[in-house]
């Protein structure tokens, strides 16, 4: 299964964390590789790494890197200070994802803790605390799945949107985790990817994954979503999340809102697949996320061709918000919730996850 995040170790025992282009695929594979905080946010911000679990472990091994720089001072005091500094140049790439402060907000003890150990050490234990972080988000993502799974007909044809997969997470996927898991439980699936506009995350990436699982999959361009519905082809819509608020109104991919309602009016179960470290108690509801806009450009141009006239004016929200009242249920590694039984999980104390805002 194709991976979007790894590390090699350096001759002078520096660790190099690789990214594959996202924007390159299916294309080209094309490894970055990030040895500095700042060149992690921009790979971030550029969206070289995307998906909201990607984002947050990329945003750990950012803090990695940047205790590993050169310009980290020796003395605790100031390494604390300095790792603000970095935590704040990848806590401003997107703004959706809450994984992204989340993964900061692990981080940060750990970087505080250990301010006085000396530079390497420090370094070390870095890197083992973001390493700790991806493999976490594949054991949770295996979880999705196979909770997930459980929810689909032994022959089932899923409609999924943008990208929530091995790409997007530390592996296997949250959306498509589920898929797998119910292909592994020996179920028959099929999969329509939207190509999802305007940065056709389904067309690029969900095809190329389920292309090379081997798992069925027809792409269609994110307008005959309804058609398809209407058909009766559909027997459940499954997508990821960026950000579930604790009333579980849902940010994800522009497109999603739409699905949903759609879902709604043909009787099709709409699920959200996503890990605890994507639900934010702290964001009360869907209109107190912030959502990212993004440049006009995406919208304008195919690549580098103009498909709109110059000067045309554009609005390119990332994201759209999902009403808890669409969603059937949000498949999570601790199990199954209707959303309102999220929300009320959320304000028991055992649900705790360590959560910083935006
Ligand atoms: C498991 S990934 C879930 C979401 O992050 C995904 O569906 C999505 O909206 C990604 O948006 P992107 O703009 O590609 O980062």
């Amino acid at each position: 299964m194709v991976e979007a995040i790894w590390t090699t170790t350096e001759k002078d025992g520096r660790i190099t964390v690789h990214l594959i282009d996202q924007r390159e695929l299916p294309t080209r594979e094309i490894d970055v590789p990030c040895r500095t905080h700042k060149e992690m946010a921009d790979a971030i911000r550029e969206m070289v790494v995307r998906g909201a679990p990607a984002i947050g472990i990329s945003a750990a091994f950012g803090i990695a890197l940047g205790a590993q720089e050169d310009l980290a001072p020796s003395d605790g005091l100031s390494f604390s200070s300095y790792m603000e500094e970095v935590a704040l140049t990848i806590g401003q790439t997107r703004p959706t994802a809450v994984n992204l402060f989340w993964a900061i907000e692990r981080m940060r003890p750990v970087w505080q803790k250990i301010a006085s150990h000396p530079s390497r050490e420090r370094t070390r234990i870095l890197f083992a605390e973001a390493q700790a972080i991806k493999d976490d988000d594949i054991q949770r993502n295996r979880k999705i799945g196979t909770h997930g799974q459980a929810l689909l007909p032994s022959k089932a044809t899923v409609l999924t949107h943008c990208n929530a997969g091995a790409l997007a997470t530390g592996g296997y996927g949250t959306a498509l985790g589920v898929i797998r898991g119910a292909v592994e439980a020996g179920k028959s699936v099929s999969v329509f990817a939207d190509e999802t506009r305007p940065y056709l995350q389904g067309a690029r990436l969900t095809a190329y994954e389920l292309a090379a699982d081997g798992i069925p999959t027809t792409l269609i361009t994110d307008s005959m979503a309804a058609m398809v519905m209407s058909q009766g082809r559909i027997d459940a819509v499954i997508v990821g999340a960026d950000r579930i608020a604790a009333n579980g109104d849902t940010a994800n991919k522009v497109g999603t809102y739409g699905l949903s309602v759609l879902a709604r009016e043909h009787g099709i179960p709409f699920y959200v697949a996503a890990p605890f470290s994507t639900i934010d108690p702290r964001t009360p509801n869907g209109q107190a996320i912030p959502i990212e806009e993004r440049s006009a450009r995406e919208v304008t141009h195919a690549g580098e061709r103009r498909m709109a006239p110059e000067g045309i004016s554009v609005y390119n929200p990332a994201f759209d918000v999902t009403p808890a009242r669409n969603i059937s249920a949000i498949i999570t590694e601790r199990g199954v919730f209707r959303p309102q039984e999220l929300s009320d999980y959320l304000s028991s104390a055992s649900s705790q996850e360590p959560v910083s805002q935006a």
